[in-house]
């Protein structure tokens, strides 16, 4: 008579566990320097291993060695002419990692840090994410390590130019929609679209989303993120039975998400008290920040928060952008950039009381100071999840220019507020789910890997 083995479940779990071992050992081989690609890949393969566990069928197609390698990886040289008549050499990047359920679709980020392993971590967190928002959009990222701060407009122009010339032999409405990320906004992307439209000889409007609403933008694109991030936010409290009103706020950051998830806190009834750029924050206890003052600074002068002061004068200014987590405050959102919030601000935050933190940056807290929120029950929103929204109305921004219509300011925000739910709704029910109730970055990342997993297991090997 033949006996059946049947496995126990901690010897099921530790051949899931060696699997993810096993994959991970592989990245790091052939990617040793890709160093906040491993971060995002070590906390995302931790958070599935339930979905692993439960779902035998994720290890037999091997899904995680396919996903984790992207479909395409494109380099290129970005030669231009600066306002000397002096060439100059950037490189450019785009990573089309993940065509599984819609084309390829994520942002563009123009600083000097961006290299392979910053385009790939963003790539990478960029397909759960855009999974999530239950649109049909694959995931991608791009960028260039150009630095636009002290260009003129013309050196920005030839640039961006420059950029698209290449770029545009790889995106298509169907096959890859760049947007903007750190340092790309409408003007850099009507400057592309521009050139896009011109070596195409064609107005293929859903080719970039985040345009200008002249020549096929969507309205409350430049909100989404910001608005969404606090939607988010709102459903969080919500689940603790609280309300944003009355709530104490701090932002890091003081560009497109930032300045959006401050205006929409401040309308719901929160007082945001401070706000940072990369050489510093402000910090008004008394009279909370003024948007109209950093929006000004920011989106018409392009200038520094320090000099937020010069127009109030109860406002203090502290050099040093990282110390803005030592100010006490019920929710804490980081906007600005990777890993810019660690154990130590971790840290502070939980001595200060704060209760609620949520990324509106993409992979702003490190994993020890994840795992300081996780640890001291601060209810902890991932950026994947909590920042999707922008993403989302870039979705409803390709399918407007689709369908040739142009929807209201209303309607869209009406949309991406359904979306931010249904976000939340999903993330903690996957929670739940895999008994981690509460833990949201288990439940956004488990949503997200099914949805794709499942599709990708559908298609074949391809
Ligand atoms: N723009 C979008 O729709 C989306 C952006 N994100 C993410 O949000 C973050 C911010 O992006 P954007 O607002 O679009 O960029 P942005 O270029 O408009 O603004 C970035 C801001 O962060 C500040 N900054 C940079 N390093 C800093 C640091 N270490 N500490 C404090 N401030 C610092 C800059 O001075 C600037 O104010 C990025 O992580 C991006 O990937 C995520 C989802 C969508
Ligand atoms: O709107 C988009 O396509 C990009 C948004 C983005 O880059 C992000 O979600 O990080």
């Amino acid at each position: 008579m033949q006996t059946i083995l049947k496995e126990s479940t901690s010897e099921v779990e530790k051949r899931v566990q060696s699997y993810i071992d096993d994959v991970f050992t592989m990245i790091k081989r052939r990617d040793p320097h890709e160093t906040e690609f491993h971060q995002t890949v070590s906390v995302i393969f931790k958070s599935i291993k339930p979905a692993l566990v439960k779902n035998p069928a994720y290890i037999e197609h091997q899904i995680l060695e396919q996903i984790v390698e992207p479909e395409k990886l494109i380099t290129f040289r970005v030669p231009w002419v600066d306002d000397q008549g002096k060439t100059q050499v950037n490189r450019g990047y785009r990573v089309q990692f993940n065509s599984a359920i819609g084309p390829y679709k994520g942002g563009l980020r123009f600083h000097p840090t961006v290299n392979t392993s910053i385009v790939k971590f963003l790539g990478f967190q960029q397909i759960f994410k855009n999974a999530l928002t239950g649109q049909p959009i694959g995931g991608g990222k791009g960028g260039s390590d150009f630095d636009p701060k002290g260009k003129s407009d013309m050196e920005i122009m030839r640039f961006c130019q420059s950029f698209m010339t290449e770029l545009a032999n790889y995106i298509g409405p169907n096959t890859d929609v760049p947007a903007g990320d750190i340092g790309v906004g409408s003007k850099e992307i009507g400057y592309m679209f521009g050139q896009y439209k011109k070596i195409r000889g064609n107005f293929e409007a859903g080719v970039l989303t985040g345009k200008g609403l002249n020549y096929g933008g969507s309205l409350a694109r430049k909100e989404a993120t910001g608005y969404g991030l606090i939607y988010f936010v709102s459903e969080m409290l919500k689940g603790k039975k609280e309300k944003i009103k009355g709530k104490r706020v701090v932002v890091s950051g003081s560009g497109n998400v930032s300045i959006y998830a401050m205006e929409k806190a401040i309308e719901l009834g929160a007082k945001v008290v401070a706000c940072s750029d990369s050489d510093g924050y402000v910090y008004d206890e008394k009279n909370g920040i003024d948007l109209d003052t950093v929006k000004r600074l920011k989106e018409v002068e392009k200038g520094r928060i320090s000099d937020y002061i010069d127009a109030h004068p109860t406002a203090v200014y502290k050099e040093n952008c990282k110390d803005i987590w030592n100010i006490p405050c019920d929710i804490a959102l980081p906007c600005a950039t990777q890993n810019e919030l660690d154990e130590k601000a971790a840290a502070a935050l939980v001595r200060n009381g704060t209760a609620y933190v949520a990324e509106g940056a993409n992979m702003p807290c490190t994993p020890e100071a994840i795992h300081i929120f996780l640890k001291n029950d601060v209810y902890y929103g991932p950026g994947k999840a909590a920042n999707a929204g922008g993403v989302a109305v870039s979705s409803l921004e390709m399918g407007q220019n689709s369908s040739r219509m142009a929807w209201s300011f209303e309607e869209v925000e009406t949309r991406l507020q359904e979306i931010m739910r249904d976000i939340y709704k999903n993330c903690e029910q996957a929670a739940k789910m895999y008994e981690k109730e509460g833990n949201l970055v288990v439940g956004a990342n488990i949503a997200g890997f099914i949805k794709v997993a499942d599709a990708m297991i559908e298609l074949g090997v391809v």
